[in-house]
């Protein structure tokens, strides 16, 4: 077969599929095959699975030793599909978990357990209400009382935070008698993660016992009646990636999960929307709390004015590049979702040469570190709510 070596030179097999020297891992379809390197059902191996069962070493053991002319081949799509379809590749498991992370679209239900499971058996808590901290908002979980912190790097097959104002750690812990998991760092589109590495978590989330999701976000303002330091309660959004064709859902699906085709209307819990607003009043910020639509953009670049005028027109109050595929996931497994945007900087609408008119990430920090504590306030209440009228 026709690979690339690590030179970027065309290297070719001999002849039976086999590219010399073994290089690259097993890796079929299946995944436990995958998670076993020894096995192999290639005409040359010895090991499992392979047919020439006479062969004095398997293509592990040649791996290991070094068999081969010493040459990294790397595959190309079409080499790796030239045995029938079939997918194969030689690697440690080690190696297959550490590809998982880089590269993999779709978490299977058993990888996702073995996250959740690491999760409750480490902090020995099953908590009941997850919190997405949105740019610059991870204060949200340092309200968290008696926390179990676990850095991202340090939880297997976990992606890593790249984002400023995302601190990359899972806490857990107890808030106002709840037991609530946060995000401390959420994970974007424009990170080169596929949307449903993105938002993988809010499964994680869900096979630790999390029935009510949080999930919060720094956004500009589109709605002209909003002011920087508002916050905007989620009623409904518009998903411009999904317009673009692409879904958190894409890919097999899991009915453990969810259905195939489930329904989003009615996705952000009217109940909670309420008591967000009548906690609102007791605040004493009624008149910075309004409730709207947003919108998902793929970022990282800011939107152009041309841009902001359609969403606007299609009925968008405040723009972000977040929260809509984790709303997602949450939806299609079925827990509750409350969401809402902090406006950190007001959307432009017509062409200026002020340079202050611009979006920045630094503006966007400074602002939710300036609401904080109305932010925190809020959730601590609505938690409060809910895991009263639970206990009641
Ligand atoms: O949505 P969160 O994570 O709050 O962050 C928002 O802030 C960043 C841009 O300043 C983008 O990542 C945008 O999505
Ligand atoms: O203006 C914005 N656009 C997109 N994402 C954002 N996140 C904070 N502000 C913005």
């Amino acid at each position: 077969m026709t690979g690339y070596n690590s030179n970027g030179e065309v290297a070719t097999s001999n002849g039976n599929g086999h590219s010399n020297g073994h290089s690259n891992g097993h890796k079929t379809a299946d995944y436990t095959a995958q998670e076993n390197a020894t096995m192999c059902s290639r005409d040359c191996c010895s090991g499992p699975g392979g047919s020439n069962k006479g062969a004095a070493t398997s293509c592990t053991e040649k791996k290991k030793s070094g068999i081969g002319n010493g040459e990294k081949i790397i595959p190309t799509p079409q080499s790796l599909l030239q045995n029938g379809g079939k997918i194969e590749c030689f690697l440690t498991p080690e190696e297959v978990r550490a590809i998982r992370v880089l590269n993999e679209d779709t978490y299977p239900y058993e990888v996702i357990q073995e996250i959740a499971d690491f999760i409750t058996k480490g902090s020995g808590m099953r908590p009941k209400i997850g919190i997405i901290c949105g740019s610059g908002l991870g204060s949200l979980a340092e309200i968290i009382q008696d926390p179990k912190i676990f850095e991202y790097e340090k939880i297997p097959n976990f992606p890593v935070s790249t984002v400023e104002g995302h601190a990359g750690k899972l806490v857990i812990g107890t808030l106002e008698g709840a037991t609530v998991m946060a995000m401390q760092g959420r994970f974007h589109f424009y990170e080169g993660y596929p949307l449903a590495k993105c938002s993988m978590p809010v499964r994680v989330m869900k096979l630790c016992g999390v029935e009510y999701l949080f999930a919060t976000n720094a956004a500009g303002g589109i709605n002209p009646r909003y002011a920087v330091g508002d916050i905007m309660l989620m009623h409904d959004h518009v998903n411009m990636l999904g317009f673009a064709g692409n879904s958190p859902l894409q890919g097999p699906n899991d009915p453990r999960f969810g259905p195939r085709f489930p329904a989003l209307v009615n996705s952000y819990n009217k109940e909670l929307i309420n008591k967000a607003i009548e906690i609102g009043k007791t605040m004493g910020i009624e008149s910075n709390v309004h409730v709207g639509v947003y919108s998902c953009l793929g970022g990282p670049n800011y939107e152009t004015i041309a841009e902001l005028k359609a969403l606007r027109m299609m009925g968008v109050d405040a723009v972000g590049m977040s929260t809509v595929h984790e709303v997602i996931t949450a939806r299609h497994c079925d827990m509750k979702v409350f969401a809402f945007s902090l406006i950190t900087n007001k959307c432009a609408t017509e062409y200026s040469d002020k340079k202050d008119e611009e979006a920045n990430h630094e503006e966007v920090m400074a602002v939710a570190k300036n609401r904080q504590k109305a932010c925190c306030e809020l959730v601590a209440r609505l938690v409060r709510e809910i895991h009263s009228n639970a206990a009641s």
